[in-house]
């Protein structure tokens, strides 16, 4: 088949909370790419991205579910074969082009192995390239301590750097830059751009036309080889209908784990506030990622978007309305070393508390 009628993927990585789904959205609201498709992978149980990434009705975005390490294979080719199929034949508007969001421990490996080996896919889709995002506030300390974050830039054909608007004094640019240096000896062949650079433009994460791995370092083509080595034992491994499946340790810590935490009743600004900071005092860096949609008392109405990366805690954001039906606030945790139980018995604690504080002081 030509290759000008595949559709070219552009595969998005970048580990936990690195500004894979803000970059998307400013994709999605980019007239010049209104017509993507988009395929955001999201952790079984605890699915919020794709309530948070805003679009417009006519365009898609799918969120498919696989597990907390890897990106499940066979998940990403059904819903590519689908999405497909329904263009062919009228179902949908239509794309020109597909991005597919990684979760963020997600070794990048697997996903691109399938884009670039399943012969139905190949057939009808052409892995153009992968764009990592790599933060410039916890990136240095990301790649120390995760084995899948130096994989994901070690295999990019372009490397945003995001949050570099909050690197201003000297020393942070300094840092900024030895950050640059460091991603670029890792994926030698990327191009860095800086997500705050006044000349970044979007452009540069589409043109790109072929994933080459034999572009990339030695060792990079090495693990891309052995995975196509372990493909179809990987695949029998999987029993993805009922959810069990022996991972391979090796991808990611056996201690990682993600949940997500629900609260029905409308939670006091302050005891919410609060009770976040304690956890973050406590639980310092075993919180690897928060991020929520939050009901606050006083605005029962404009749901509340946070997001902790690590120790950081950026800006909320009040939505002008809820995503869903769901009214509950729904906090999703992805830990390391620390489990559901004490984060959901501290949160329900202060979270009851507050709810008691409120009603008395009625
Ligand atoms: N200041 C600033 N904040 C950013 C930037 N990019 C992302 N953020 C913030 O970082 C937080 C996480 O961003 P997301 O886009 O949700 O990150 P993600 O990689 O999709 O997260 P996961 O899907 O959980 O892995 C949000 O609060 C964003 O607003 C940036 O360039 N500058």
């Amino acid at each position: 088949m030509a290759d000008l009628d595949r559709i070219p993927v552009t595969l998005l990585t970048g580990f936990l909370g690195a500004g894979k789904s803000t970059l998307l959205s400013a994709i999605l609201r980019d007239p010049r790419f209104s017509d993507t498709a988009v395929v955001v992978n999201e952790f079984g149980e605890v699915g919020l991205d794709g309530a948070l990434i805003a679009h417009a009705p006519e365009q898609i975005v799918e969120t498919t579910t696989g597990c907390l390490c890897c990106t499940v294979r066979g998940d990403i080719s059904a819903t590519l074969l689908r999405l497909h199929a329904d263009m062919t034949e009228g179902r949908n508007g239509g794309f020109a082009r597909l991005v597919i969001e990684t979760t963020g421990l997600a070794d990048p490996a697997p996903p691109i192995q399938t884009l670039i080996a399943d012969p139905r896919l190949v057939q009808r889709f052409a892995l153009a390239g992968v764009v990592t995002a790599l933060d410039a506030v916890n990136g240095d300390a990301t790649l120390d301590r995760h084995a899948e974050a130096v994989r994901q830039v070690a295999v990019a054909d372009r490397i945003v750097l995001t949050k570099t608007d909050l690197a201003r004094d000297p020393a942070s640019r300094r840092d900024v830059a030895t950050l640059a240096a460091r991603a670029q000896g890792l994926a030698p062949g990327a191009a860095v751009i800086d997500r705050a650079d006044p000349g970044f433009d979007l452009r540069r994460l589409f043109d790109m036309t072929a994933f080459d791995p034999a572009a990339k370092r030695m060792d990079v083509r090495a693990w891309l080889n052995a995975e196509a080595l372990a493909n179809g034992a990987h695949d029998h491994a999987h029993d993805h209908h009922h959810h069990h499946h022996h991972h391979d340790v090796s991808r990611h810590g056996p201690d990682i784990r993600a949940f997500c935490v629900t609260l029905d009743a409308p939670l006091p600004t302050m005891a919410f506030t609060t009770a976040l900071e304690l956890l973050i005092a406590n639980q310092g860096p075993a919180l690897l990622r928060v991020k929520g949609l939050v009901c606050l008392a006083e605005k029962p109405e404009r749901p509340v978007v946070i997001h902790g990366v690590q120790h950081v805690f950026h800006d909320p954001m009040i939505l002008d309305a809820w995503p869903d039906d769901d009214r509950r606030t729904r906090l999703v945790f992805i830990t390391q070393g620390v489990g559901r139980g004490p984060v959901e018995d501290f949160l329900r604690a202060w979270a009851g508390a507050g709810v008691a504080v409120g009603e008395a002081l009625a």
